[in-house]
């Protein structure tokens, strides 16, 4: 079923995050297969025409003209990575109205991490020539962390709108204090289990079963590499998407700043949450 369909809760939005593990592990699992191949990140190598950057920010941007136009940028959990969008030749979908407006994308900051700390931790050889290959899995792999990523956006709002700490997010939101704001939308449990959880799918989604004898499986990739990314990229990425959301939640976007300044202080109206 589509997210966008039907109740939305904090449990369904988990449920979310839980699948887009698979994606995401399976395409670093299969990243992993290829060399680093640092030349197709470094700003105009391949001499493509009337083309300023790298070979993947090329792929990209050609990528995310062609599903601009199946529309893929006009669901609310897509954002692209860079601007060259069009218009789609598809009729708009009428999506609900989840998310409390915002223009929060931290793409540039899941690029760097990406390039500079991701792909030099689950590939060995340095280069191998499968630069269409490597661009090409790099390009889903970004899709899906961005995608996880910004799903903060929803986490942030299920959380707010529960009417077990609404009370207490508004005076804190009111107050803007990030630090308690940040410790309050971190469940050390759920990160536990999702360290644990992932780790377990890395070790089963890796196995070479061709090389299964004598119980010890060939794995792709060293399952403990997956836990670590969660750890230090994708989940910290994801709570600054969430902490950054709540901190603006009570903004009216159609106010003057001295208009908001005023409404930080007021309460907001409990009816109106989608959730
Ligand atoms: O499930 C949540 O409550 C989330 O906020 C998501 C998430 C994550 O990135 O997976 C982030 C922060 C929490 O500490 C636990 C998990």
């Amino acid at each position: 079923m589509n997210f966008f369909e039907g109740e939305m809760s904090l449990e369904k939005v988990r449920q979310t995050l839980i699948r887009l593990e698979d994606t995401i592990i399976f395409q670093l699992i299969e990243r992993s297969q290829f060399g680093k191949n640092k030349i197709i990140y470094e700003n105009n190598k391949f001499g493509f025409k009337d083309f300023n950057g790298s070979f993947l920010e090329y792929y990209v941007k050609e990528r995310e003209s062609l599903d601009s136009s199946i529309r893929r940028y006009d669901s609310p959990d897509e954002l692209p990575f860079f601007d060259k969008i069009q218009k789609p030749i598809l009729p708009n979908l009428d999506y609900p109205k989840v998310l409390h407006p915002n223009n929060i994308n931290v793409n540039k900051k899941i690029w760097d991490s990406y390039i500079n700390n991701i792909v030099p931790r689950i590939c060995h050889i340095e280069d191998d020539s499968n630069y269409g290959s490597s661009a090409t899995i790099d390009t889903s792999c970004l899709q899906a962390l961005s995608r996880r990523i910004h799903f903060g956006k929803f986490v942030a709002e299920a959380k707010f709108t529960d009417p077990k700490y609404h009370d207490e997010y508004v005076k804190l939101i009111t107050n803007q204090e990030k630090d308690k704001i940040y410790e309050l939308l971190t469940n050390e449990d759920v990160e536990r289990k999702l360290l644990t959880r992932v780790e377990k799918k890395a070790r089963t989604f890796g196995q070479d079963i061709e090389f299964k004898d004598n119980d010890s499986p060939h794995l792709k990739i060293q399952p403990i590499i997956i836990p670590e990314l969660y750890r230090d990229f994708i989940m910290p990425l994801t709570k600054e998407v969430e902490l950054e959301y709540l901190l603006n939640r009570l903004n009216n976007p159609n106010m003057s700043e001295k208009e908001k300044e005023g409404n930080l202080h007021s309460s907001v109206d409990k009816e109106n949450y989608k959730f």
